[in-house]
């Protein structure tokens, strides 16, 4: 089988995410389809890595070359940068990483790049130290666009140094483990019965994190729904939901179903109905439901037109809206996202989520609740939002303070909860 040029397919990916505003997790499974395990990991590890420290390679390319590649050679210019990642990022032998990347010019049909692209790379080695050093003293430094910078400075103006560092970091694993077959204590030993190094959590019993990230193929049980990878801010969600097996509970925008299949590990006999608008992501709920051997009613449906899916008179025990947002507390998880969302994006997530939530309340029981969440750490997604709604919902009510996860170093990432119920009045 001929040997993929792995330089060429990160290139290709990156210019995809940068140029077409596609995401990584939407490109990268078609791009590593053809590729084992190991070339698979090499691609994923330079594109994300990419992603984590752009404006330093952006910054690298722009004091080394004269011109910028444009046209039909920009794919080029991203060629190059995946040569500079491999020569500060990983411990791929130097010569090994140029004469790849080098190559990649020939796999992207640009022979007479070749040249130019060894030319930076070489030259990069050779001025290394004072580049770093220039670097340091940009406001780059911090890896995040000045648009996003400017809001958590504003909104954490004592944290959002912690934030942006977490932000930087490569995300911890986290695993919900499902106790209908095991506790979470019993699955660690399982763990390190295969090697597997984890860490149970003070607070959830359900949640256990993996030291060292692992491939799930190597986690026990976990085609048998043993396990679920979730983050632990995530986990949150059920908790505050606390289904009961007799509720009649609506889970709206819950695509891929993490939150879905959460529920029914708890109230195995709740009736389900998840909802989102992707068709795609839809599929995802269903596997998830297979996989854990759980029931739920799946539909395509759109949040903010809750009449054209649901009938009328219906209503429910609990509802929990997770709602689109700007993803602002996964950043380490999706670092394409600082490059992906523009501050703009804001005002209308800002209005989608308000339209959804104002929409689906009408379908909440009186007494019922309602739990609003978002992996988003911007206050307008979240506390504000839900501020605005009280002011004009008079039937609605806060249980206990809403929660806003900041994404810490081997703790959770960013996410925010607030519990609504309704009054008769
Ligand atoms: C944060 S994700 C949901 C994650 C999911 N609850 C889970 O735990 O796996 C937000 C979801 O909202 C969906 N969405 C966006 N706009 C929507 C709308 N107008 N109506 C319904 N779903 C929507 C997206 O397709 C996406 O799947």
């Amino acid at each position: 089988m001929k040997k993929e040029n792995l330089r060429a397919i990160s290139a290709q990916a990156i210019y995809q995410v940068l140029e077409q505003g596609q995401s990584l997790s939407s490109i990268l499974p078609a791009l590593q389809k053809n590729l084992d395990g190991k070339d698979s990991a090499l691609v994923q590890e330079i594109c994300f890595g990419i992603m984590r420290v752009l404006p330093q390679l952006e910054f690298f390319i722009r004091q080394l070359m004269d011109k910028v590649l444009t046209g039909k050679s920009r794919v080029l210019h991203y060629v190059i940068m995946v040569g500079l990642y491999q020569l500060l990022y990983t411990r791929i032998p130097a010569h090994a990483a140029l004469s790849e990347t080098v190559d990649a010019a020939m796999v992207l049909k640009k022979p007479q790049l070749k040249g130019l692209i060894n030319g930076v790379l070489r030259q990069f080695q050779r001025q290394q130290p004072e580049l770093m050093i220039q670097f340091e003293q940009t406001q780059e430094y911090y890896f995040h666009p000045s648009w996003l910078l400017k809001r958590l400075q504003s909104a954490y103006p004592e944290q959002w140094q912690d934030i942006i560092n977490a932000n930087n970091q490569r995300p911890p694993m986290w695993l919900r483990i499902n106790q209908q077959y095991h506790s979470a204590e019993q699955y660690l030993t399982l763990l390190t019965e295969h090697g597997i190094e984890g860490k149970l959590h003070p607070e959830l019993p359900e949640a256990l994190q993996l030291v060292t990230p692992a491939a799930v193929s190597k986690l026990p049980g976990f085609d048998q729904g043993w396990a679920t990878v979730q983050d632990l801010s995530a986990q949150y969600a059920a908790r505050l939901l606390a289904p009961e097996n007799s509720d009649h509970i609506l889970d709206m925008c819950a695509a891929p179903g993490g939150k879905t299949t959460h529920i029914l590990e708890v109230a195995p006999k709740a009736q389900i109905l998840a909802v989102d608008v992707d068709s795609q992501r839809v599929k995802r709920i269903t596997e998830n439901l297979t996989r854990l051997k759980q029931q739920a009613e799946v539909k395509v449906g759109d949040g903010r037109y809750p009449e054209q899916w649901l009938d009328q008179h219906q209503q429910f025990d609990r509802i929990l809206l997770d709602a689109p947002c700007s993803a602002t507390g996964v950043i380490r998880r999706h670092p394409d996202i600082k490059w992906l969302r523009r501050d703009s994006d804001i005002a209308e997530l800002v209005t989608l989520q308000a339209e959804i939530l104002t929409n689906i309340w009408p379908y909440l029981k009186t007494g019922g609740i309602l739990v609003y969440a978002t992996c988003s750490v911007l206050p307008d997604e979240n506390i504000r939002q839900i501020e605005q709604f009280l002011s004009v919902q008079k039937n609605a009510q806060l249980i206990g303070e809403p929660l806003q996860f900041l994404p810490a170093l081997d703790s959770g990432d960013g996410f925010f909860y607030a519990k609504l119920t309704k009054n008769s009045a």
